[in-house]
């Protein structure tokens, strides 16, 4: 008999993982798939019951989360040998890697989703020993968003990261940069990097709309230019999904990264305070095998 592992965070999002973590086990188990349920109760569970699931040479991993759980997951995922095949069901507020995967957002259809799925190769960047899946902001900004209070975010979801990052904004000052790519160095001034995997960022679909989930590139965003007038203006643009083409954005893909600067700056990676500069960032192509909703 196949072997799955359901791993699930009962606090994620709007608190109703428990309602829908039954019917799961119910797919599941009519797909043919002996369930171990595994629920998280704090920090890095999700990262040891995903190593524990390669460890059992499970088939198959289903997670529900929000992204901070899918994160921990992918973290628990990358390192091992015998990786299942892993797919999961958005309980987060945001759920950014959901959009960019084209993974239903409303719990109970992705659900049902999983009865109908193709197989797909996805990448996954690197940063230091961490692992991601949608994105890496370095600058001030990052670690004021990585603070949005957590009823915030229950309340008025993607709107709590935008608003705590215009403010991060308005309030930055420029630093001096040096990024280094494959295709040369950048020295500059800037306010905020935006390394990203997919398109989907913040919870605007279409900021990255060159980014293809298994293309083998990061696609990196430099922020040049703080003040008022200027974030306006690429708000705007953020919207439109044509971020890349302002004057005060430089932008280009490469698959690896070394970022430096004139002062210490943390980062956030997919949402959580990360390492500070100086940072290396890597693609690794096609690192997970993933199991999502066939495209109708
Ligand atoms: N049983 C639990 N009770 C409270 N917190 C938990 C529990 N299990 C895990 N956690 C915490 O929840 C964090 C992840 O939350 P997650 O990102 O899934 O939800 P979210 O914050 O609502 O979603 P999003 O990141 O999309 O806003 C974990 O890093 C862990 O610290």
């Amino acid at each position: 008999m196949k072997k799955a592992m359901l791993i699930y965070n009962p606090s994620s999002g709007r608190e109703e993982a428990s309602q829908f973590k039954d019917r799961a086990i119910e797919v599941l188990t009519n797909l043919g798939y002996e369930v171990m349920e595994k629920e998280t109760q704090k920090q890095d569970d999700a990262t040891h019951f995903a190593k524990l699931a390669c460890e059992r040479k499970m088939d198959f991993l289903l997670a529900m989360g929000g992204d901070g759980t899918i994160s921990e997951v992918v973290n628990g995922l990358a390192e091992q040998e015998n990786r299942p095949l892993f797919s999961f069901v958005p309980l987060g507020t945001v759920n950014d890697f959901a959009r960019a995967l084209g993974i239903p957002l409303e719990p109970d259809i992705a659900i049902e989703a999983l009865k109908m799925t193709n197989t797909e190769q996805v990448d996954v960047g690197r940063i230091g020993d961490k692992y991601f899946v949608n994105v890496v902001a370095i600058g001030d900004i990052a670690s004021k968003v990585a603070d949005t209070p957590v009823e915030q975010k229950t309340r008025y979801g993607s709107m709590a990261y935008l608003v705590a990052g215009a403010k991060a904004l308005l309030s930055n000052e420029e630093v001096e940069m040096t990024i280094e790519h494959d295709q040369g160095t950048w020295k500059g001034t800037s306010i905020l990097v935006l390394v990203a995997l997919t398109n989907s960022v913040g919870g605007f679909e279409d900021l990255v709309n060159s980014a293809k989930i298994n293309d083998g590139k990061l696609h990196v965003f430099i922020i040049k230019q703080a003040g008022f007038t200027s974030i306006a203006r690429m708000g705007a643009k953020v919207m439109l999904g044509t971020l890349g083409e302002d004057e005060g954005v430089e932008t280009f893909k490469t698959e690896r990264l070394h970022i430096d600067s004139n002062r210490t700056l943390f980062c956030n990676v997919d949402g959580d305070q990360g390492d500070c500069t100086p940072l290396n960032i890597q693609v690794l192509p096609k690192h997970l095998n993933m199991l999502l909703p066939k495209k109708i």
